[in-house]
């Protein structure tokens, strides 16, 4: 039982209340038994917390993710679970929304006894043989509190963690205040958690939550533009894969790939960095078999430099660097080592994956598979096809995706795809921030403010500010053959900021070496620092450029930075590059750190109104008409035209025949 029917949530709802059916469950005078197969979920879980004895099946899962959802365990769950297992567990559960399993639940005491066999059969078994047993002790409601001495402390830290974890989310920090008030008498308590329920039941955050709940499964039922679905397409079986560079994205698809239980042919240029890359993976997979306590077969993974084990594989992933050249190449090499039907896939982050299907002798079995760093923990897959891709090839990529335990988007393929196309105007704008009078830290204040889990230059010095600077030489606004702009800096006929460029010039590219846009306590730290040297230097750069520096509000900085990625958004949706904006919302939330209470950047501009996402673009371009992505987009007008319908209208207001495809 996975909880309450989370569509009735936005209809009225039906049926007799859950509260008084578990109280009467409890109260009654015969032994009640929770047989627990599968998973015992929200109000699941809760319903078993109110019978007298719990037997659980060893592969059933335990939890209470109504946290997830923007509300609070609301049928007890927040009263019975601290009388049970104690205040710092039960607030962990509650906080986190994490399952456990059952042998995890049996050690918490959450349930009674943990069966391989039919956890039914064996539940009416134990039936029998409690029938005598006085019930009184077995009703959680009556219990006294488990009150250990440092509760308050236990609390504070408990709030000060949700509050943390949260980025401006509620439902963390009202789970805390629903837990705490299991010190009253059971009766009080419950009214204190009703009483936070109903607060947050109707919530705006709580709406988006859900939302992004469904869009995660929603983005499953893809579908390209030529009728190919996923009701209508076939998924290979996956029975061995290879991985071609094992850096940093290499390393962390191998280990998911293992994790999995696929057979893996790693494969490096040369013995160095092949012993390198050994060392990492097989590090993070023993520290998985830890953390999981499961039985993995490290032996999965072959580590060579022989392309002639790739003669066995179902599917390539190639992770070697961003050059296009050498990725023709090897797909070229691919072409005539794998077996004819061997899926080829990229990670490329940003190249032109119809270039490289052009490279081989299959462009229908090429795609992107485009993961997130660190590939083994980020949960987003962009799954890229071409004009010329299968069903079959992007069913399978999509297929393969879930299996890694990823949420697996389809999308088109466009410079950038989806993500890193939206996230080149905020970055952008970012840039011109600093040159009208910013510092660093005060874009990042406002951007993680507002929820994202790290700001644009604290993001940038993490991934490596060199990436960006070898994609803008591709693209060739910066690098030594190309002219320096004027007064404000000009490349191609738009404005342009050359301050990462320079940065970069430097030798400042980030944490890899110590220093980026902030200070770090060497070269690999990951604390950072306002660096007086970036202040200087933005100083200088201004007096050379004669820029006046201004104060900028939290205000501008969110409206230039997350407006001018929505509008790029509208534009992706304009492009047909995905066929549900839900997708854009994925994206943003799984692989961007966007702060899912807000449902993601789409939902977030159609609840903070499309007129005003309007108005506010069409003030800034004025203000700045030598930057296009601020320009707003044909369809965002179009919208507001249409009285802004819902999200789920959107795509009816495109003309057809405006697809890339
Ligand atoms: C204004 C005054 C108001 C006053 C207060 C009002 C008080 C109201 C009191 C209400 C008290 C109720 C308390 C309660 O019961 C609270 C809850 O239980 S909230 C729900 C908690 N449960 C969850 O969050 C579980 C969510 N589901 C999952 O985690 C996974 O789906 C699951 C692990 C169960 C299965 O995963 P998997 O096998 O990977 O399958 P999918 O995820 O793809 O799901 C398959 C399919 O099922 C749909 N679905 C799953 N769970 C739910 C659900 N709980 N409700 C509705 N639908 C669900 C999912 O969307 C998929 O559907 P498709 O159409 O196939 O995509
Ligand atoms: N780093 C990131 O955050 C992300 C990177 N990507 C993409 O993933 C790809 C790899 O990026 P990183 O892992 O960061 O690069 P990296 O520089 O860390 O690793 C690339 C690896 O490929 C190896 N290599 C180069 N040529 C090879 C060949 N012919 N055969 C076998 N191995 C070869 C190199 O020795 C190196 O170990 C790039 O296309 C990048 O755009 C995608 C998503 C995120």
């Amino acid at each position: 039982m996975s909880g309450a029917d989370i569509r009735e949530f936005s209809r009225p709802m039906t049926g007799p209340a859950l509260v008084p059916l578990i109280d009467a469950i409890e109260a009654g005078e015969k032994p009640v038994v929770a047989a627990i197969e599968g998973m015992a979920l929200g109000g699941g879980l809760e319903l078993a917390l109110g019978c007298h004895y719990r037997i659980a099946h060893s592969k059933a899962q335990l939890g209470l993710p109504e946290v997830t959802l923007g509300l609070i365990p609301a049928a007890g769950g927040t009263q019975r679970l601290p009388r049970l297992i104690g205040f710092p567990a039960a607030l962990d559960m509650i906080i986190t929304g994490r399952r456990v399993s059952a042998g995890d639940a049996l050690k918490l005491g959450i349930v009674d006894q943990v069966t391989e066999r039919n956890a039914g059969e064996v539940a009416v078994a134990f039936a029998r043989s409690v029938v005598d047993c006085p019930l009184v002790s077995r009703r959680l409601s009556t219990w006294p509190p488990l009150c250990p001495a440092d509760l308050d402390n236990i609390l504070q830290m408990a709030l000060a963690r949700a509050w943390q974890r949260g980025r401006g989310a509620l439902a963390p920090v009202a789970c805390v205040q629903a837990v705490q008030a299991a010190r009253l008498p059971y009766s009080q308590g419950m009214q204190q958690e009703q009483k936070l329920m109903s607060m947050l039941f109707a919530s705006p955050q709580a709406r988006a939550l859900q939302y992004c709940f469904f869009s995660q499964r929603a983005v499953g039922k893809w579908s390209m533009p030529n009728g190919a679905c996923w009701d209508n397409s076939t998924a290979r079986p996956i029975r061995k894969a290879a991985v071609i560079g094992l850096g940093t994205m290499g390393r962390g698809i191998a280990v998911c790939l293992v994790l999995a239980g696929i057979p893996v042919i790693a494969m490096e240029t040369d013995e160095k960095q092949l012993e390198a890359a050994r060392r990492v993976v097989m590090a993070l997979l023993e520290k998985e078999v830890q953390k999981l306590a499961v039985g993995l077969h490290l032996g999965l993974i072959h580590f060579t430099l022989e392309q002639r084990y790739l003669r066995e594989v179902d599917l390539v992933i190639e992770a070697v660097f961003e050059d296009l050249a050498l990725k023709k190449q090897l797909f070229a090499e691919l072409s005539s080592v794998c077996h004819p039907d061997t899926l080829l896939c990229t990670n490329t982050s940003q190249l032109d994956v119809d270039q490289l299907a052009t490279a081989t002798s299959r462009p229908d079995l090429v795609v992107g598979m485009h993961f997130f760093a660190p590939a083994n923990k980020i949960k987003l897959l962009e799954v890229v096809f071409t004009s010329r891709s299968s069903p079959e090839a992007v069913a399978t990529a999509m297929q393969l995706g879930k299996w890694l335990g990823k949420v697996s988007v389809a999308v088109a393929n466009c410079p950038g795809f989806v993500g890193n196309r939206m996230l080149r105007p905020y970055v952008e704008q970012a840039g011109f921030l600093l040159e009208e009078g910013a510092t660093p830290e005060q874009v990042d204040s406002a951007l993680e403010h507002f929820g994202l889990a790290m700001g644009v230059f604290r993001m940038s010095d993490l991934s490596g500010l060199d990436v960006g600077w070898r994609v803008r030489k591709a693209a060739g606004l910066t690098g030594p053959g190309v002219p320096q702009g004027q007064l404000l800096q000009t490349q191609q006929g738009y404005r342009y900021s050359p301050l990462a460029d320079l940065i970069c010039q430097k030798g400042r590219l980030g944490q890899k070496t110590g220093c980026g846009w902030y200070l770090y306590e060497g070269p690999g730290g990951h604390m950072a620092r306002p660096d007086p040297w970036v202040h200087a230097f933005l100083e200088e750069y201004r007096r050379v450029h004669g820029l006046q520096p201004r104060s900028i509000g939290q205000q501008e900085v969110l409206e230039r930075c997350l407006f001018a990625l929505i509008n790029e958004g509208f534009r992706v949706l304009e492009d047909r590059i995905v066929m549900d904006p839900v997708a854009l919302d994925v994206i943003y939330v799984l692989g961007y750190g966007w702060p899912a209470h807000t449902g993601g950047p789409m939902y977030y501009a159609g609840e903070v109104g499309l007129p005003r996402v309007l108005g506010r673009l069409e003030y800034y371009q004025r203000v700045h008409p030598d930057i296009p992505h601020l320009r707003p987009s044909a369809l965002l007008r179009q919208l507001v035209a249409k009285g802004s319908p819902p999200i789920h209208k959107w795509m009816w207001h495109i003309e057809e025949g405006s697809s890339r495809l």
